[in-house]
Formats: structure tokens, C-alpha cells, sequence
């Protein structure tokens, strides 16, 4: 049986990332928010774009804490950027909803979501996801190391050099890899169920542009940044 161990200069690559996860975190508040009060479609559909805005804004400094991301290609860390936002933003939003909240909140949650202004069609594939990413029971360090793999996924469009991508990727892979196993011997597929979650992460962001223009509102006014990372107007 293989001693599975963290290398030291592993420990301290998933401090810098976890630290810099934590520290580019915008608020919780949107679950506060969205717990206190009912708000219609037109006020659901501000606090998406808001918070959509603010995460990516977050998300930009916290790819400047990756380790070897400053060093890529400038071009490719924009392809990175905008080929990894909306999914950055459904992997967070599924974190946000497993987060562990008092009985009852979560279910207030998912109705006060379930009546947001979204198509019923996007329901399923959304919830689905958020549950099969609560089920992992992720850990920090988990979380942040599986958006990080996510932001380095060498075949974004508009990546030139896709092997320095794949490298430090690989990078991230290993030691998350390791993590695994150590934080969960007795689930030999953990890390395998946990990369097959990106998967699904990408098929329901292909449905992100849809989602947005088939809000129940009738005017759907988005952030310029965001006009540059989603697929829309
Ligand atoms: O604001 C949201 N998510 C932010 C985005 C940046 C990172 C932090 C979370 C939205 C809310 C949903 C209600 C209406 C207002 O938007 N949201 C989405 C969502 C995201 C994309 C689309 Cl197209 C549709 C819904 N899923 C959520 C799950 C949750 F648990 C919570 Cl608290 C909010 C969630």
C-alpha cells in the first residue's frame, strides 16, 4: 500500500491557496439575504447580476494568488479568466447552498431560489448539481483546491499555450489528489467522484446565457463585466 504524504512545499501551496480562497470570498450575505425576505424576480435578478459582478472581480485577485498563474502568458490568463467565470460562479453558488445552515433554512433556500425568476427547466440540472456537490461534504481546503483546477483547465478557448496550463494544473491535481486520499481513506473514488462533479459543473454553465435571458423579468440589464463573461446581449 503507497504512504501517500504531502510534500512541505505541497503544504504550503495549499495554504497560499486556501488563504487567498477565504480572503477573496464575497460575502455570504447573498443566503442571508435571499433567507430574510421574498424578493421578486426584477429585485432576484439585481442580486444575481451584483453578486455575479462582485465574485468576478474576487475571482480575478484570487487567480493572482495561484501559484505560477502570474507567470503564464497575459492573454492566457484573460482566456482563463472568462473561460472559468461562470463556472467559478455555479461551483460557488453550490457551495454556498451545502454550506450546513440551522434545520429548515436550507429548504427555505431552495424555494425562495425555485421562485427567483428562473425557468423551470433550469431546476433540475441547477439543484442536481448543488446536491451532488453537498453530498462530498467538501472540505476548505477541498473546495479551493477544485477551483482552482477549474480556473487552470488548459482547453479554454483562446489558450496558446495549453502545456503551461497543464502543468500547473497538474500541480494542483496531485496534491489534491494526495489530499484525498488522506482525508478520505475509506472512499478510495473520492477524488475520482470529485473531478467527475467538473464535468457536470460544465454542462449546467452551458446552459448559464439561457438561464439569464429567460429570467422572468422584462428587462435584463446586465454589468459590462459581466456583458464580457457571459455569453449575453
Ligand atoms: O446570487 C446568486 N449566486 C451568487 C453568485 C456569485 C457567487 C455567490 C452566489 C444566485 C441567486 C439565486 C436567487 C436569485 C438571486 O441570485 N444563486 C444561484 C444562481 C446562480 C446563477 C444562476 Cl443563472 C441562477 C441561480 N444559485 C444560488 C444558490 C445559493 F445557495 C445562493 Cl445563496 C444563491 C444562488
Amino acid at each position: 500500500k503507497e504512504k501517500v504524504e504531502i510534500t512541505k512545499e505541497q503544504q504550503a501551496l495549499v495554504k497560499v491557496v486556501v488563504e487567498a480562497y477565504n480572503r477573496h470570498q464575497i460575502p455570504q450575505d447573498v443566503a442571508k439575504k435571499l433567507l430574510q425576505d421574498q424578493y421578486s424576480a426584477e429585485e432576484n435578478f439585481l442580486l444575481l447580476t451584483e453578486m455575479a459582478t462582485s465574485q468576478v472581480q474576487v475571482l480575478v485577485e484570487f487567480t493572482k494568488n495561484i501559484p505560477g498563474f502570474l507567470s503564464l502568458d497575459r492573454e492566457d490568463q484573460i482566456a482563463l479568466l472568462k473561460g472559468s467565470a461562470v463556472e467559478a460562479m455555479f461551483l460557488r453558488s453550490a457551495q454556498v447552498f451545502s454550506k450546513k445552515m440551522p434545520n429548515g433554512h436550507t429548504e427555505v433556500l431552495e424555494e425562495r431560489i425555485r421562485k427567483s425568476g428562473i425557468s423551470e427547466e433550469f431546476m433540475t440540472p441547477m439543484f442536481n448539481f448543488y446536491k451532488s456537490i453537498g453530498e462530498l461534504h467538501m472540505v476548505e481546503e477541498e473546495q479551493a483546491l477544485l477551483t482552482t483546477i477549474t480556473i487552470l483547465t488548459p482547453d479554454r478557448p483562446y489558450v496558446k499555450d495549453q502545456q503551461a496550463v497543464e502543468r500547473l494544473q497538474e500541480t494542483i491535481l496531485d496534491v489534491l489528489r494526495k489530499m484525498c486520499v488522506l482525508q478520505h481513506p475509506q472512499d478510495p473514488q473520492y477524488f475520482a467522484r470529485l473531478l467527475g462533479r467538473l464535468t457536470e459543473l460544465r454542462t449546467l454553465s452551458h446552459y448559464h446565457a439561457e438561464m439569464l435571458t429567460s429570467w422572468r423579468v422584462n428587462d435584463h440589464k446586465f454589468t459590462p463585466l459581466l456583458c464580457e463573461i457571459w455569453d449575453v446581449q
